[in-house]
């Protein structure tokens, strides 16, 4: 069986609280994007993990693909899978890669296994490897609060936008990213202006981590601004970055963006 595990944008991100358990709430929407990985899986004697494609820092063993099985197997003991990942979306960059593809695992070993797990049995599971992971489950785009696993129903269809996601080659780690951060309730009513068209967006829908990312990394601002340039109709960094995302009525010129990791394509 094979999946391919996409990525997310968020579309304004509200870091609202520090929580006691030392993560914070968020307010957000999510939105899946069409930059895919691939995972593989088949019956095999052992349980075997193998990853091509972009290089996946740390220990293989911590892999989120792995993870899932060894959530699922404690409790339903199913038969060993030959898994092969192949990386395409860039790691750290806020584009919920890693928390796709164990999300992608859990759903797949519950197809091949018929485990007839529900949608919030998957999203609990899912919960337990990282904040992200939850939405991959339905995988549509939703506003979330709480540590990224409480949904609302949201209204928006970007369908047939063009997005354009320009990856500046940094690596920030999610952890860093939100001790730089004071919390702060919402300034606005970010689910009503997600409501009102894209084109108010701009300069009101804010990601909070922009703040101290934005300067730390003069890279993140100027894509930013290029993409505005070139007529966005809305431009953001993702998630804890450094990724930066524009949305268009046409297709642009990707020439400003060539010594960077770059996908275009039509929002669903
Ligand atoms: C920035 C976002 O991508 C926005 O969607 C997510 O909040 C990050 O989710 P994620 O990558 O799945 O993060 P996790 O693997 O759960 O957590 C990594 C670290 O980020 C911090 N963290 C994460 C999520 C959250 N709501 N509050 C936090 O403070 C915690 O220090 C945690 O130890
Ligand atoms: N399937 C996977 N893909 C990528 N990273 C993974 C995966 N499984 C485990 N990891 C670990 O997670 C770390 C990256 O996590 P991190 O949360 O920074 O990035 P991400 O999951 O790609 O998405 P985001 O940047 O949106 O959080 C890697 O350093 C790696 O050790």
């Amino acid at each position: 069986m094979i999946t391919f595990p996409n990525a997310k944008i968020n579309i304004g991100l509200g870091i609202t609280e520090k929580r006691t358990d030392g993560f914070h709430n968020i307010a957000s929407c999510f939105y899946p994007v069409n930059w895919c990985d691939m995972l593989e899986m088949i019956p095999s004697k052992k349980l075997i993990f193998q990853s091509t494609g972009i290089d996946i820092p740390g220990n293989p063993d911590g892999n989120l693909c792995l993870k899932a099985y060894h959530l699922l197997n404690e409790k339903y003991d199913i038969p060993p899978v030959h898994m092969h990942l192949h990386k395409i979306i860039p790691i750290g960059a806020g584009l919920g890669g890693g928390s796709a593809d164990g999300a992608f695992a859990i759903k797949m070993l519950n197809d091949m296994n018929s485990l007839d797990l529900s949608i919030k049995e998957m999203e609990d599971f899912s919960a337990q490897m990282g904040s992200d992971c939850p939405f991959f489950i339905e995988n549509k785009p939703v506003y979330v609060t709480g540590r990224g696993e409480l949904f609302d129903h949201l209204d928006l269809s970007l369908e047939g936008k063009q997005i354009v996601l320009v990856n500046p080659n940094i690596h920030i780690s999610t952890k860093e990213a939100y001790s730089g951060v004071v919390p702060q309730a919402l300034t606005y009513a970010l689910k009503e202006r997600l409501l009102s068209d894209i084109s108010s967006w701009k300069g009101v829908v804010n990601n909070d981590f922009e703040n101290s990312l934005l300067d730390r990394y003069p890279i993140i601002k100027k894509i930013k601004n290029q993409l505005y340039e070139q007529g966005a109709l809305y431009a953001s960094m993702t998630g804890s970055g450094s990724t930066i995302f524009g949305i268009f009525d046409e297709e642009i010129d990707l020439s400003n963006y060539t010594e960077f990791m770059v996908w275009s394509g039509k929002l669903d």
